[in-house]
């Protein structure tokens, strides 16, 4: 650290959250120094001329203290205070290598929501897998990057099994218009934020379909017990997703217009294909990349997923919306099970 508040945090990666999280941390009141580093050199020019990102959030000026960087950023990662990861889940892996070999010491966390496509790990466990050494941790929550970036009140979890991390992060990003609450739960805030994305792709389709409001407030509710479910059985503790990672993402994505995986269920709804709306979607929507993992990993423990499922068939082609709707409500009945409440 700097001056006893005062941080030096490099952002890598430069897409809409990525942005949103440089500028939030360079508006905070202890007036962090904030390094911004985008992978094209284009549109870094752009963003350091324009002091914006005119490709994600062009409404929203860049405070004096982000600077913008592009190339190598060794020398960012081994003076940061704090390594903020702003790629999606695809290059988590090589990112964490990276940074493990210029700086093991360096605390890193990451802001992507997902599961890793090629072999179904959640972030933290690509983590263990790729640089097991380094000090991590995850910033999840309900957030939405323009209204992050717009600085519109915002609560966020740090999680991390380090203390340090957790203290670094409320640090980092604690004050202003937002709050940041530690949690020690990796598993359930990182399985909070992969089958919230997939679950809005299913409320996204309802509502494209406009099934009605009942309809979607079902969904959310099963699709709540569905993550619980999946959470609990990987190790996540139960009343995390009673919390901002879980319901609170959850009902974020679900219902909010800003949602691009809620977006592709809207789409998908009209009739256009996975392709055409991936061409022209213009950022990641995680739960199409991790839908599939969600499903296999539920499978292997024996979880049943019958929402995130369907989205996966709907995905894969093997059925339409409509048929999907059916397939659902065709299920037997069953006794609503919900996990219960912990014992404190
Ligand atoms: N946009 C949002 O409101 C939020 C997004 N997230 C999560 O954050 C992650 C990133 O999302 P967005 O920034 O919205 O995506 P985005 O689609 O807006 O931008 C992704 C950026 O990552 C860059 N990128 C991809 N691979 C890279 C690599 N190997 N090295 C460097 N840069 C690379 C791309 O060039 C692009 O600029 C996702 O996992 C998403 O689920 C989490 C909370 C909020
Ligand atoms: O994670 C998010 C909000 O918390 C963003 O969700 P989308 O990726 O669906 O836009």
């Amino acid at each position: 650290m700097t001056t006893a508040n005062r941080l030096s945090i490099a952002v890598l990666g430069a897409g809409a959250w990525g942005t949103a999280v440089a500028i939030a941390a360079a508006k905070h009141p202890a007036h962090h120094h904030v390094s911004l580093w985008v992978r094209d050199a284009q549109q870094a020019e752009q963003m350091r001329l324009q002091r914006r990102n005119p490709r994600y959030l062009d409404e929203v000026d860049f405070p004096d203290n982000l600077c913008i960087e592009e190339g190598n950023f060794s020398h960012l990662v081994m003076s940061a205070d704090l390594v903020v990861l702003g790629t999606p889940v695809s290059a988590l892996s090589d990112m964490l290598q990276t940074i493990a070999m210029l700086s093991p010491q360096a605390p890193v966390v990451w802001l992507c929501k997902g599961i890793e496509q090629t072999n179904g790990l959640l972030p933290h466990e690509v983590q263990l897998k790729a640089a097991p050494h380094l000090l991590c941790g995850v910033l999840s929550g309900p957030s939405f990057a323009l209204e992050v970036a717009r600085s519109q009140p915002t609560a966020l979890v740090a999680a991390s099994h380090d203390a340090r991390v957790q203290a670094l992060l409320i640090a980092a990003f604690h004050g202003n218009n937002m709050r940041v609450y530690g949690n020690t739960d990796l598993v359930g805030v990182e399985v909070g934020g992969a089958v919230k994305n997939v679950l809005a792709i299913a409320t996204g389709i309802c509502d494209g379909l406009d099934l009605g409001l009942n309809a979607r407030a079902a969904l959310i509710t099963r699709g709540l017990a569905e993550m619980t479910r999946l959470g609990c059985a990987l190790g996540g503790r139960p009343e995390t997703f009673m919390g901002l990672s879980g319901v609170g993402d959850l009902v974020l994505t679900a219902t909010g217009g800003l949602s691009r995986n809620r977006k592709v269920g809207l789409l998908l709804a009209q009739g256009q294909s996975l392709p055409e709306i991936l061409a022209t979607l213009g950022h990641v929507a995680e739960g199409v990349y991790c839908a599939h993992n969600v499903v296999q990993r539920a499978g292997q423990l024996g979880v049943e997923m019958p929402i995130s499922a369907a989205v996966v068939q709907l995905l894969e082609g093997k059925t339409n919306a409509q048929e999907l709707v059916q397939q659902l409500l065709e299920r037997d009945p069953a006794i609503e099970s919900l996990p219960s409440p912990p014992v404190h």
